[in-house]
């Protein structure tokens, strides 16, 4: 049976990993069946009308055979003792095929809602698992990977419980029914086909599977030349400045060969085993019709037994084949279900406690006090970024961090939020360690101008609001104002509405960055981390960017991770950082005067840059 592209999953690639099937992994496996209980009314209902249209299915031959027996003047009765005539026997077919379409009609219409709300089921579980996972989950796996649980794997069991699922019992009643109708016409004639057809078919799925590996071969390769294209075109700035248009149209080129070379050699197998099977089985139906011809000629067989029966073996050959494709398809599925529940088990971090009504929101002061930190990455753990960092900041007041670059200043705010866990001492926030507080809480209560600001596809609303979901437009224009956006956004036609990302216009950095802080000024945050851009701004830009960021800062408790040290002068602290310790810490006049200091150096240093 063809494979039907019309869900929501379009055509699953066949890049699946599969995993070996065992009682283990089966069972492992079915776990995912949970999500078909909510809907196992219909999927009941589906088992029911596929039984029937199968059943249904299965009369055909056998009325087709007592049409066939009509014609050499046979007399056919019901069981009930009724003669049918031709005409009758016809309409018997007509009708058989009636009930068995219409019996399809309803399995379709049932497996598709049972696979397509399970599968929207599974999406949303994962979804909500990808939200809630913790930084260095993402860190450990790569963004197509975890895409591709969603995509290609969810895909794999959707097309399990709308097709495969039903296909497998079709085949499993064919081969059972077949064969028990067969030996009914015939012991002689059956005994005869089962004696010779099974080990041709046993063969063919012997030469079947090498020819899998084969076709893995070309899959893979197909994937390195589809790898250059997405590496390409998403640098393609990079190709072009560096000239290497033709460099990549060759290696293109060559990675395309090596695939067709690939596909050209699996598919002369192929070739060789589609004539197998051609010759092959049907080399056996010619036996059956040889031997089954001999029983007719002797009366021991009438004709349109002969019929039935040929059309009986070829739905034996038929499900026997489908079945052998079926096992790698469940593999398929099996390693499918085996990753999305890995994944559904993984730990979320703890998000969204549901709130005790009655408790008045979290509200935080702002006040910040590192204790002997100490941090390595999850993903680098024999790298000790921080090495026991203490620092105090009171509520309201203005910190900055400075120091070399791969020091460790972007760490210690990632700390703050919770990113990761510690690896030694603690971070209180108003007095109480940040792992006791509700994450969801706390983090709603911090502010982050990132380095680079990312807008997300859509207005220059949306990327606002996204500060404050349910603000309102009023609300939305006097943060642009308060951030120096409103001027550039006043000046497009669109106004707020100007579509900004990959589809809309581009916004330059220190746009983009006022963007950025009215979102952090709609979000009103005790606690703000401005990550401050490394890559410089035109003086007009940088005198609105930092206007911008001094009205955000006001009453705030503020962290400023600063690459341009003239920015800073008017902070309460300076702490400089390097190796991952405090090695410095005082205003910028006590520091400056410390000639050996770091500080100083830095400032000589920048100085003379400019
Ligand atoms: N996600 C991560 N996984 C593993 N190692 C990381 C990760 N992020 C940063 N590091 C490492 O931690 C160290 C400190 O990095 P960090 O980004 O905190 O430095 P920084 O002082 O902010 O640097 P810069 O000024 O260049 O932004 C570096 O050695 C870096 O390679």
């Amino acid at each position: 049976m063809a494979r039907s592209g019309l869900n929501t999953s379009g055509n699953v690639g066949s890049d699946v990993p599969k995993v070996k099937l065992t009682k283990e992994s089966f069972q492992r496996s079915l776990r995912i069946f949970r999500y078909v209980l909510p809907y196992r009314v219909k999927f009941i209902l589906g088992m029911a009308l596929l039984a029937l249209s199968s059943g249904t299915f299965m009369a055909f031959p056998w009325v087709a055979g007592k049409l066939v027996d009509a014609a050499n003047g046979k007399r056919v009765t019901t069981p009930g003792g009724i003669t049918l005539d031709i005409n009758r026997i016809a309409l018997v077919l007509f009708g058989v095929i009636l009930m068995q379409g219409i019996f399809s009609f309803g399995r379709i219409y049932f497996f598709t809602q049972v696979s397509e709300f399970t599968v929207r089921d599974i999406r949303k579980a994962l979804y909500n698992k990808f939200m809630t996972l913790p930084i260095p989950f993402f860190e450990t796996h790569r963004v197509g990977e975890i895409t591709s649980r969603i995509t290609s794997d969810v895909g794999q069991i959707q097309d399990t419980f709308s097709l495969t699922l039903a296909e497998f019992f079709r085949q499993i009643v064919t081969l059972v029914v077949s064969t028990i109708l067969i030996m009914v016409a015939s012991v002689k004639l059956s005994l005869f086909m089962l004696a010779t057809f099974p080990v041709l078919v046993l063969l063919a799925f012997v030469f079947g599977r090498s020819i899998r590996k084969l076709a893995k071969t070309t899959q893979d390769e197909l994937a390195k030349t589809n790898v250059i294209v997405e590496e390409t075109l998403q640098a393609i700035n990079t190709v072009k400045a560096f000239t290497n248009e033709l460099f990549e149209v060759g290696r293109y080129n060559s990675s395309l060969n090596k695939a067709v070379k690939a596909a050209l050699q699996s598919n002369l197998y192929r070739g060789a085993f589609v004539s197998f099977v051609i010759i092959g089985l049907f080399g056996g139906i010619i036996l059956v019709l040889w031997r089954g011809a001999s029983l007719v000629y002797a009366g021991e067989l009438t004709q349109g037994q002969l019929v039935s029966f040929i059309i009986y073996t070829a739905f034996i050959g038929a499900s026997v084949g489908g079945l052998g494709e079926m096992y790698g398809k469940v593999q398929s599925t099996l390693g499918a279900s085996e990753r999305i529940l890995e994944i559904l088990g993984e730990p979320s971090e703890p998000t969204h406690k549901p709130r005790i009504a009655g408790i008045a929101p979290l509200s935080v002061r702002g006040d910040i006090d590192y204790q002997n930190v100490a941090f390595r990455y999850p993903t680098r753990p024999d790298l000790a970024v921080l090495k026991d960092i203490n620092f105090e900041i009171q509520a309201g007041e203005k910190i900055a961090l400075v120091g070399p670059s791969g020091a460790g200043k972007s760490t210690i705010v990632q700390l703050l939020m919770q990113f990761y866990e510690l690896s030694g001492g603690k971070i209180l926030i108003d007095g109480r360690e940040v792992r006791q507080y509700d994450l969801t809480e706390l983090r709603r209560h911090i502010g982050i101008v990132p380095q680079e600001t990312l807008l997300f596809g859509g207005t220059i609303r949306e990327n606002i609001a996204y500060g404050k979901t349910d603000a309102t437009d009023a609300e939305i224009t006097a943060a642009a104002r308060k951030a120096n956006a409103w001027q550039f956004i006043s000046s497009f036609p669109e106004g707020l509405d100007t579509v900004v990302g990959e589809r809309g216009i581009k916004l330059s950095g220190g746009q983009r960055q006022r963007v950025a802080i009215a979102r952090a000024i709609l979000k009103n945050p005790a606690i703000l981390i401005l990550d401050e851009a490394t890559s410089s701004l035109d003086s007009e830009s940088e005198k609105l960017v930092q206007g911008a960021m001094d009205e955000l800062m006001q009453n705030r408790t503020s962290i400023i991770i600063a690459h341009r040290l003239s920015t800073i002068r008017k902070v309460d602290k300076i702490l400089v950082i390097e190796g991952g310790r405090i090695v410095e810490q005082g205003t910028h006049d006590e520091l400056s005067h410390n000639e050996n200091g770091l500080y100083a150096n830095l400032l000589k240093l920048q100085f003379e840059l400019s």
